[in-house]
């Protein structure tokens, strides 16, 4: 059916559609701002679930206000409502949405429910990559341009490209643990340094038939389809394999990140620098960890956060507790209300920890991660590798250590010690003498060789992102060719 209104000129508006899941929501919403930052009428397609959260612990109702045109709106991401949507049954969130909201988003895009008065139809969608073809699907039905944003790196994007080369040539399945550091040939580029363990974890299977691995794979390969993929990186970091990913699958690629640095000089040059960062959060953000901070020495903590998915288990959460007391060094950690697995949490602990942590430690339940990143008493990040900390971090100048749970965070933590040289590598690792001991390499042995590329590649993000930087011209460019772009 072709769905086509009055042959008059609209205003532009944009839909852009993430996934449900913070590290998602939260690069996507910035670009929103940037765009509606730009004039352009937007539309933010949320779940209900992410909505109700966003609305409880941030001012995006507010902040989004003074934007004219822009609309939140939602759609069911077909999940019970208490359904944990953490650790690894996030993928219930992704096959869910893949599975179910097709015919929602056609009706919503059909009924004008994602417009408004002044410019109610939608000319323009940024789809969340990993919905794969479905959103294509539907663009194309209606004749709509879409295009793909990929809210991982480009390496990462890049390696899952091959998953299909990684089966055919047997590479996969992975042959047990000893077969865990055997390096991995059907990725160009990555020959020399990607072994088994920096793949996905979701590639850790026996059966390379499995749903997560080939829905992966399936939804890469639909980015083909899109009229252009955004992806929230800059070119001095990944200009190399962008250029590989333009040659063999998306011509036209928009590398605009890092996107919160991005909006913080835009909206930093619009206000003069009233604003901090704005905060998407789905948790309620603990302030008192700046207050904490702002006593501490420069760079005299290590910060430690896993993210908003990753879960562990105590012990693992003993580990960590302990070596992080044992290394003697001050610490800040996020402790979010659902990272145990084991009911009850952390529980109780000895005496000793407990006096040693008020001593040099602080816990919240959820941080402002950009704003402790750039305090000047945090000297590291001991992080789970989701790709907006790690780019957070290479903005800030702050070495990591690496601990990835799932998805590209192993390939993020590989690139960060092997490639980039900006941290140290801890994966398939958790034992408090080597938890002691990478915090005392990071902050004290290896401090001085580390922080010589973490402050270089901090000027590189940096001047990206500001007049005459890359990001910054890549973006006056999505934004020109949307408003050019006519139904
Ligand atoms: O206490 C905290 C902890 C985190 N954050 C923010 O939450 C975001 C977390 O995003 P990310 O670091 O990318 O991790 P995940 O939430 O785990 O993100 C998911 O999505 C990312 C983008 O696709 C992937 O790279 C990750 O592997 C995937 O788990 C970041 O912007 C942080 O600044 C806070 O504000 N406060
Ligand atoms: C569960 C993770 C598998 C990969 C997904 C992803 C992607 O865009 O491919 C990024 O990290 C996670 O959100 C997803």
């Amino acid at each position: 059916m072709e769905h086509r209104g009055p042959q008059v000129a609209h205003q532009a508006r944009v839909l852009i559609f993430p996934l449900a899941a913070q590290g998602h929501v939260n690069s996507m919403l910035k670009l929103a701002e940037l765009l509606a930052l730009a004039g352009l009428h937007v539309t933010f397609l949320n779940t209900d679930h992410i909505h109700d959260r966003l609305l409880r612990y941030t001012d995006v109702r507010a902040r989004f206000a003074k934007y004219p045109g822009f609309l939140f709106r939602t759609i069911p991401d077909g999940l019970e409502e208490d359904h944990p949507r953490a650790g690894d049954r996030i993928t219930d969130v992704i096959f869910s949405m893949n599975e179910k909201t097709k015919p929602l988003l056609r009706e919503m895009l059909v009924s004008g429910q994602l417009g408004s008065d002044e410019s109610p139809l939608v000319t323009y969608i940024i789809s969340d990559g990993i919905f794969g073809g479905f959103t294509i699907d539907v663009a194309e039905e209606l004749g709509v341009p879409i295009i793909h944003f990929r809210t991982g790196s480009a390496s990462v994007f890049w390696s899952f490209l091959f998953f299909p080369d990684l089966i055919e040539s047997g590479e996969l399945p992975i042959r047990g643990k000893e077969d865990m550091d055997r390096l991995i040939k059907s990725v160009p580029g990555m020959e020399s340094f990607l072994r088994c363990r920096d793949l996905p974890g979701f590639c850790r299977v026996s059966d390379t038939s499995d749903p997560l691995l080939q829905l992966i794979a399936q939804v890469t390969q639909q980015s083909r389809r899109a009229q252009a993929l955004i992806l929230n990186t800059f070119d001095v970091l990944e200009g190399p394999v962008v250029s590989r990913i333009q040659s063999n699958c998306c011509p036209k690629i928009y590398t605009i990140g890092p996107l919160h640095a991005l909006l913080n000089a835009k909206l930093t040059n619009n206000t003069n620098g009233s604003e901090g960062p704005s905060s998407n959060s789905l948790f309620d953000v603990d302030q008192s960890c700046i207050t904490w901070l702002n006593s501490q020495p420069p760079k005299s903590v290590i910060y430690v956060s896993f993210g908003s998915i990753t879960v562990m288990t105590k012990h693992d959460l003993m580990e960590f507790w302990h070596g992080l007391v044992n290394s003697k060094k001050r610490f800040l950690w996020v402790i979010r209300p659902d990272l145990v697995e084991e009911e009850g949490g952390a529980g109780s602990v000895q005496r000793e920890l407990a006096e040693a942590t008020r001593e040099r430690g602080h816990m919240v339940g959820w941080a402002p991660q950009e704003e402790v990143l750039a305090h000047p008493a945090v000297g590291g990040f001991l992080t789970h590798s989701g790709w907006n900390s790690t780019l957070e971090s290479i903005v800030a100048g702050v070495p990591m250590i690496c601990w990835p749970y799932l998805g590209d965070q192993q390939i993020n933590s590989r690139f960060v010690s092997e490639v980039w040289k900006i941290g140290l590598d801890m994966k398939d690792v958790c034992d408090r003498k080597v938890v002691e001991k990478m915090v005392s390499d990071l902050m004290v042995e290896k401090r001085e060789e580390i922080e010589k590329s973490t402050a270089e590649m901090a000027r590189l993000a940096k001047k990206s992102v500001n007049e005459g930087g890359s990001s910054y011209s890549n973006l006056e460019c999505l934004i020109e060719d949307i408003r050019l772009t006519r139904r």
